[in-house]
């Protein structure tokens, strides 16, 4: 479980996070929702220790983030930021075993290869594993720095600990087919005891896909819970400034919102 308290984080006299406190369990899909600006990455920031709270906590599991060795952090979590461009060339697959950096010494092992090809296939990509990343269009770059995440956090059959998954707006670049089957596969990971953090900006997947939304307004959560009790008329017209309308999915009978 991630345990947040009382986080604050000021550049100046600007508060970019104020006060905020949450719980993010493993097993549920938790996204994270609210407008430009609201503070959602830097408090994905604070959560993955990126940054450094003026005021505040945050635990994992019963570890306070800050006395976590960065050795052992680096098995448990993974972070995905919205900055997908590198400062150096790399070759698709050398940027996927990246992921596997915590695991091997010099060379990555057989073991380590096989991870770094199923992770690539789980986001279908393997075909493009001897590309060079630069090379690649923005939902590919997207595409494959998943694969990354995915190879730092694979999980062996024997391996029972809580891993921490962070993903900044994972799906931006993406098409649909690829929004709805990175965000199936991010729902598995989050059954398979895995905290699971992720900012989106599309409502009616928080719909269809959230366990728990945490909407963030003005550095602030604004409200948390289940996606119908959070993302009401009310909250979505204060934060966002828009008037929603609501449908039923004619499947799923989950809800959508149309503007
Ligand atoms: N280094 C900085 N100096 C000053 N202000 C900053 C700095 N970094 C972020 N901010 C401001 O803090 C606020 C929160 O930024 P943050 O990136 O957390 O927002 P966000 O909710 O993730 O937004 P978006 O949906 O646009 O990605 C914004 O107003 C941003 O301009």
């Amino acid at each position: 479980m991630l345990r947040a308290e009382n986080l604050s984080f000021q550049i100046g006299s600007q508060y970019l996070v104020r006060d905020i406190s949450l719980t993010v369990r493993p097993g549920e899909f938790t996204m994270v929702l609210g407008p430009n600006g609201a503070g959602k990455s830097t408090l994905l920031k604070l959560l993955t220790g990126t940054e450094t709270p003026q005021q505040g906590k945050v635990w994992y599991g019963s570890q306070l983030l800050e006395s976590i060795p960065l050795a052992t952090l680096a098995r448990q979590k993974a972070v995905l930021s919205q900055l997908l461009s590198l400062p150096f060339d790399l070759s698709v697959i050398e940027l996927v075993m990246m992921g596997r950096y915590p695991y091997f010494d010099l060379n990555p092992t057989s073991h380590d290869k096989q991870i770094a090809d199923e992770c690539l296939a789980s986001t279908g990509m393997k075909s493009f594993k001897n590309r060079a990343f630069a090379s690649l269009s923005g939902g590919e770059k997207q595409k494959i720095h998943l694969a990354r995440v995915l190879a730092q956090l694979y999980r062996n059959p024997d391996d029972q600990s809580t891993k921490y998954l962070f993903l900044d707006e994972p799906i931006s670049a993406l098409d649909i087919h690829f929004q709805h089957q990175i965000l199936r596969l991010v729902k598995e990971l989050a059954m398979q005891n895995m905290v699971v953090f992720v900012i989106v900006h599309d409502l009616n997947l928080a719909f269809q896909y959230a366990d728990r939304v945490v909407l963030m307004y003005d550095g602030c959560i604004f409200r948390a819970g289940s996606p119908k009790d959070v993302l009401t008329e009310d909250a979505i017209q204060t934060v966002f400034q828009l008037k929603p309308y609501f449908l039923a999915h004619p499947e799923l009978g989950s809800q959508i919102a149309v503007f």
